[in-house]
């Protein structure tokens, strides 16, 4: 493959970038185990607050990774150890065979992309994505050449000579994408990218990363909260709690085998049952409302919430509702949520106060780790 290694030198610069960015559209670079990603035993310390737990996580070259967890679960803390930014207290950090733990940002082959996006105020959005390239003492002609061209990869060559205040917060997304692939990174570090949009455009912007990651073939990390995000756009995701990674796997597979309690009531729509054999997690899609008989688990309807094309069934414990709707303000609405399609709903239709049987297949009950 005719591949430019950026930033290792000047060199790069003489290839001709049109026909990079051209080989990088039209054709998805094929990456090599040589870019894979892997941390290894990674901690970080701040004083004594552990935020990342001697983590262990191999990122294939080419794949869109999602750290994914609670806010301090130390998301952060690895994406910011990954792009140079903090040291790690101990472990490595290899990408491509090389290790890069303790190298600079600049020297390590990869990009973040911030959270706030950071564009330079009194930068036009041309000189904000030339910056890098004006740090490094490449010409005018030239590097202003190359931030067109990024710029048309992120269809905002029109806006070239804007500030970055006239821009919406999906074009100013688009512009610090832009700059950070200015970098030539063979891997691109994203800081919750989408938290400041409002909710359409957040998901708008998901197709256009996953455009963008398509195109590009390069090795996405994004952080997130968001388990509907991640779930939509990572091949791995990474669920992360107090520094530790609970599980790491395709979204499909973090989604129907939850490994622990913990992944199953994160991921959401999974309900948690003690069994005699342990804790069990079952779909809220494959939880089947019985009338109340010996078999089965009590429960009583405590909510209905028509959402669409589905209807969602709060449940509690017979007991849960002798204690009174206002005994614990912190109590959840539900014990257990069952999802009903509406035209099943529509035949059988629940009430508040309703007495039921929770029962499940046994080939939808997925144990979890004790
Ligand atoms: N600079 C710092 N100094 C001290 N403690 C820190 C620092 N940065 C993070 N921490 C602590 O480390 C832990 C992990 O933080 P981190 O920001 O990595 O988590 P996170 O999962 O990204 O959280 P959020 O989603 O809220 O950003 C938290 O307990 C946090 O308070």
């Amino acid at each position: 493959m005719n591949r430019v290694t950026w930033g290792e030198s000047r060199g790069f610069w003489c290839k001709s970038w049109a026909v990079d960015v051209a080989q990088r559209l039209h054709t998805k670079i094929r990456m090599s185990t040589r870019t894979d990603l892997a941390l290894n035993q990674l901690s970080k310390f701040y004083g004594d607050t552990l935020a990342v737990n001697r983590i262990d996580l191999t990122v294939a070259a080419g794949s869109y990774c999602c750290l994914l967890g609670p806010s301090g679960c130390g998301k952060t803390s690895t994406l910011r150890m990954i792009a140079g930014h903090e040291l790690p207290s101990s472990g490595h950090i290899v990408l491509g065979g090389r290790d890069i733990t303790e190298l600079t940002p600049a020297e390590r082959g990869t990009a973040m992309m911030f959270q706030s996006y950071a564009l330079f105020p009194h930068l036009t959005v041309l000189q904000n994505v030339a910056f890098s390239a004006q740090m490094k003492g490449v010409s005018k002609i030239e590097r202003e050449k190359r931030a067109m061209e990024l710029l048309a990869l992120v269809a905002m060559q029109p806006l070239a000579q804007r500030l970055p205040a006239a821009l919406s917060g999906g074009q100013q997304q688009r512009v610090a994408l832009a700059r950070a692939l200015m970098m030539q990174p063979q891997v691109l570090l994203l800081d919750e990218p989408l938290s400041a949009l409002d909710p359409f455009l957040r998901i708008k912007m998901r197709a256009e990363l996953q455009r963008w990651h398509r195109e590009l073939g390069m090795t996405f990390v994004h952080v997130t909260h968001s388990q509907e995000e991640a779930m939509a756009l990572a091949d791995l995701v990474v669920v992360m709690n107090h520094g530790h990674i609970e599980q790491a796997g395709p979204a499909r597979e973090v989604f129907e085998r939850p490994r622990t309690e913990f992944v199953a009531r994160f991921i959401g729509s999974h309900n948690v049952f003690d069994t005699p054999s342990g804790k069990v997690a079952v779909r809220s899609d494959k939880l089947q409302l019985a009338t109340p008989s010996a078999s089965g688990l009590p429960a009583l309807v405590r909510a209905v919430e028509y959402q669409g094309q589905q209807v969602q069934i709060h449940l509690i414990p017979p007991s849960a509702a002798s204690a009174g709707d206002d005994a614990d303000d912190e109590a959840p609405l539900a014990a257990w949520i069952a999802a009903v399609p509406d035209h099943q709903f529509d035949r059988q239709p629940l009430t508040p106060g309703q007495a039921l049987s929770l029962q499940w297949a046994e080939a939808d009950a997925h144990r979890l780790a004790a």
